[in-house]
């Protein structure tokens, strides 16, 4: 499989080089140069695979010339035989159409561990025995940075630099990340939101001076192996519930794209998708992306779901690159477009194609409670902020009765604690996995929200290896 990147001028890769590359060189991102294609018969034979072998068979084809199947095979049991449930994403039921499929059985308790345990083993096979090392600089909201800091703390020939926005993440998530002491582990609280933080990573990588220094890499879902791995659960998901005979539709919750990208990918492969559920909080650029056309980015508002405080959805680049045709040069006017103004319409025809599969919503803070209430009272499941966002925009959704919902849950309850005992009275306990989290030493950096402070920072740190 060869990956071209969305900008259409940085060179053709292979998987390795696109897995430790990140963000292509013209400033795009990666993704297959064509979507592989399953067959109802070849779907319909999953039933019954488990976790790992179900990731095998969906991801084969992605890793195409460059890794066996056997290979592929010991990287996901390694990475999927570290999560505390058998079936790694199981199905909870929560009424006769409404299914939760729980994501956050990995070791830091979200849907970032999926691709990010895969991700550590990949890292580690492509590096293994080699002189190559790499700088790997990522932006958090709260749960990439401790997947990504789990899966690779004390690797070697690896760094990493995670920005977080100080002060917008929850007291869980912070310690998940600053608690680990490991030496190639460097935690950076900025002063800004998350889309600033994602903005200097990405300036980081289109920077000749500090590409010349380091080794860069990333383990956001620019990357495209992250978005690969979580592709698999969309199958797995379907498969249980009747797939490829029954369509299903999946709510997701939304900030960086990433999630519903995945689930867009696994329709373009043959898995019968009813509907894709863009699920925003009041972050909504997304949401008036899809109804409207109006891609522009306001202010980040801050709130219970902090994960998805998002205004700039890295991924959404890759949706508009396959409703264009697949034109580089249309996606590079677009986004410098968005550059410029922090703003952009979605051409008419763009929005038609988006509109066959993806629904939207927003859903504000007392419509998130209600819905974490719903779930408690009428599914007996005490959910995470972020899944409530999922679950009220799918009650909302209008589709057939006989289509089961899927809610992908993003994230265990006890990572907001707070907002999930205001709304439900109950304080979700830590999970005994996460130890004596707040009596550990933490260790992080703060930084003011300046490009030219995070960078010598870095490039200083890296130095020193
Ligand atoms: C708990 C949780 N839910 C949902 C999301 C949104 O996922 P995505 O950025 O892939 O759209 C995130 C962060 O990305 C998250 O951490
Ligand atoms: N919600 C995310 C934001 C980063 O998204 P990513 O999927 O691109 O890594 C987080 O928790 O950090």
């Amino acid at each position: 499989m060869e990956y071209i990147s969305t900008r259409g001028s940085a060179p053709t890769l292979d998987f390795r080089a696109a897995t430790l590359a990140g963000l292509a060189s013209d400033g795009g991102l990666y993704v297959p140069a064509k979507w592989p294609q399953m067959s109802a018969d070849e779907i319909r034979a999953l039933a019954g695979l488990d976790y790992a072998e179900t990731a095998v068979r969906i991801m084969a084809p992605f890793v195409e010339g460059v890794l066996t199947e056997d290979e592929l095979r010991d990287l996901c049991r390694a990475a999927y035989g570290r999560f505390s449930h058998d079936a790694v994403t199981p199905l909870v039921q929560l009424n006769h159409r409404h299914w939760l499929l729980e994501l956050f059985h990995g070791p830091t308790l979200a849907f970032k561990d999926v691709a990010l345990q895969l991700l550590g083993q990949l890292f580690e096979k492509f590096l293994a025995g080699g002189d190559t090392n790499i700088t790997i600089v990522g932006a958090t909201s709260g749960d990439t940075g401790s997947a990504a800091i789990e899966a690779v703390a004390g690797r070697e020939h690896i760094q990493i630099f995670m920005l977080h926005p100080e002060g917008r993440v929850s007291d869980v998530q912070r310690r998940q990340m600053t608690t680990v002491l490991a030496p190639n582990v460097h935690n950076i609280a900025i002063d800004g939101s998350f889309d600033d933080a994602q903005a200097m990573v990405k300036r980081l990588f289109g920077d000749e001076e500090a590409r010349g220094q380091v080794n860069l890499s990333a383990v956001n879902s620019i990357n495209w192996a992250r978005l690969m791995a979580q592709v698999v659960y969309y199958f797995y998901a379907a498969v249980r519930l009747g797939g490829p005979d029954r369509p299903v539709a999946f709510s997701v919750p939304t900030g960086n794209f990433g999630d519903v990208f995945a689930g867009y990918v696994a329709a373009q492969m043959g898995l019968p998708i009813a509907r894709l559920v863009v699920a925003t909080n009041v972050n909504d650029i997304l949401h008036r992306a899809l109804t409207s056309g109006d891609y522009s980015a306001g202010t980040v508002t801050a709130t219970a779901t902090p994960s998805m405080d998002i205004q700039v959805s890295s991924n959404f680049e890759r949706l508009l690159f396959d409703l264009a045709g697949r034109d580089g040069a249309a996606i590079t006017g677009m986004m410098g477009e968005f550059d410029r103004n922090r703003a952009m319409s979605i051409p008419a025809d763009m929005l038609a194609g988006a509109r066959g599969l993806f629904s939207s919503a927003s859903i504000d803070g007392d419509t998130m409670a209600l819905a974490l209430r719903w779930a408690q009272e009428k599914g007996g499941q005490i959910i995470d902020p972020h899944s409530a966002v999922g679950l009220a925009a799918a009650r909302a959704l209008e589709i057939d009765a006989d289509i089961p919902v899927v809610t992908l849950a993003t994230a265990h309850p006890a990572k907001f604690r707070e907002a999930v005992e205001r709304a439900t009275g109950v304080r979700p306990p830590l999970p005994a996995r996460l130890g004596n989290l707040f009596d550990r030493e933490e260790r992080y950096s703060r930084l003011p929200g300046d490009y030219d402070a995070v960078k010598a920072f870095v490039l200083a740190e890296a130095a020193r290896g």
